[in-house]
């Protein structure tokens, strides 16, 4: 791999990169000749009319039209991604997974993708699927998602993203985003990579109100990584597939389209260090929702209720007096679908191994089990780190419907809910 060639920082910025000197425009968006024969495009992330604020857009400058291309054909490859999900009631049992094994045949990024849960279909313009990718080849070929935008969560070896609007370099412990639309193709520095990958059919995804923290905190603009232009100009037979309306779409290009020159705009692809994020919690008692653990926020038409949170339990300091530290039992009319980066998480001494996932759709019980309890219940309270971990939760007002492979993989752990089993009794006076 070349070094990388430069990240631009702050999120949802306007940006203005070009990866040759005069590519870009100035002054104005679509000129009548653009530098070089260039081609305009306007790419949209937000209706046309969408309130400034929330307006999002970029100015492609490419070598070819995005137009070119032929009719695109049902895909036949990566039967586990997207399927749908299994049309039987919704149980409303709590299930956690093993993680993934590796293919038997290496695949690559899209191949390997396995939708574990989703909910609602993306034509709905809302809802949030989970996808775990283990991937042992490098994409030869390109890849868009018209449902959403992909946020990828590495856990296991790097990857590197060649995208439209150029490169993302992302190791475990770091996350990255793909704009809906936007073609890349992922290379795989380490030879391997699994990880996860939340696609946001909703609004998108930013970051969350800080409300009485105030200006500064949590995850903060500034660290959040866009990159710096860079193209492909290579003329030959090329594949293109693209998820669409819950299913994937192949054609053939004969070039690649990663040619974008130069672009503006505030729609771009991002890489965050987890580590950057600015822990908060108590100094006093009790432990505060996990809202306050919120890096990216998508709202759902209903004030403060999202269509999608993306949430991490990352290393801090315990310090809370007279308090239960880990997270408390809790009921919760969101639902909750959780996966481990490394390390372990507070709430699950056993079988939540870095790589596994775990639901808890709304209104299911759940919290520590009971070992995490006993620990907890009994722990001298002195001041204590948590080291070394990073667990994260996607959280969703729409439950989660489970895949038919999630259902069927051996790697689902049928003994999830003694987790909870062997509580002893309150014993009144
Ligand atoms: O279920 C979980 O482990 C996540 C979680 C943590 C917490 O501290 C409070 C609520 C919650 O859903
Ligand atoms: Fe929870």
């Amino acid at each position: 791999m070349t070094d990388h060639p430069g990240y631009m920082s702050g999120f949802g910025n306007h940006f203005a990169t070009e990866a040759v000197p005069g590519a870009l425009p100035q002054g104005r968006n679509s000129p009548q000749r653009p530098a070089f024969g260039l081609y305009a495009e306007q790419l949209s992330g937000t209706a046309f009319t969408a309130p400034r604020h929330e307006n999002r857009r970029s100015w492609l400058y490419r070598l070819r039209p995005s137009a070119e291309h032929p009719p695109y054909r049902r895909y036949q490859g990566a039967k586990l991604f997207a399927p749908g999900t299994a049309g039987e009631p919704l149980a409303p049992n709590r299930l956690r997974w093993n993680p993934l094994d590796w293919a038997e045949e290496p695949e690559d990024l899209i191949d390997s993708m396995v939708t574990m849960v989703a909910n609602k279909d993306p034509a709905e313009l809302a809802g949030v699927a989970v996808h775990v990718y283990r991937a042992a080849r490098d994409m030869e070929r390109y890849f868009f998602d018209a449902d959403g935008e992909l946020l990828f969560i590495p856990q296991q070896g790097r990857l590197s993203l060649l995208t439209e609007m150029g490169r993302l370099d992302v190791a475990p412990g770091e996350i990255a985003l793909v704009p809906r639309g936007v073609r890349f193709r992922a290379l795989l520095p380490d030879g391997r990579a699994r990880g996860y990958v939340a696609e946001n059919h909703g609004a998108l995804f930013r970051l969350p109100e800080l409300g009485p923290i105030g200006s500064n905190g949590l995850a903060n603009p500034r660290d959040f990584q866009t990159p710096v232009a860079a193209f492909e100009d290579v003329d030959g037979a090329v594949e293109l597939i693209q998820k669409h309306g819950g299913s994937l779409w192949t054609t053939t290009l004969d070039h690649s389209p990663l040619d974008v020159v130069a672009w503006h705009g505030n729609l771009a692809p991002w890489t965050y260090d987890l580590a950057r994020f600015n822990t908060i919690g108590t100094v006093s008692f009790d432990h505060p929702d996990p809202s306050i653990f919120t890096v990216l926020t998508s709202p759902s038409e209903t004030p403060g209720r999202a269509n999608a949170d993306f949430v991490i339990f990352p290393p801090r300091w315990m310090v809370a007096e007279d308090t239960f530290r880990p997270p408390w039992f809790h009921r919760n009319v969101m639902s909750e679908c959780m996966g481990l980066i490394h390390g372990a998480y507070d709430a699950k001494a056993d079988g939540f191994a870095p790589g596994a996932l775990s639901l808890h759709n709304l209104m299911a019980g759940h919290g520590p089990d009971v070992a995490s309890w006993r620990a907890a219940s009994e722990a001298d309270l002195k001041p204590h780190r948590i080291e070394g971990t990073m667990a994260f939760m996607v959280e969703s007002c729409w439950p989660f419907r489970p895949t038919r492979f999630a259902l069927d993989t051996p790697a689902l752990q049928r003994d999830y809910d003694e987790a909870w089993g062997g509580f002893p009794k309150a014993q009144l006076p």
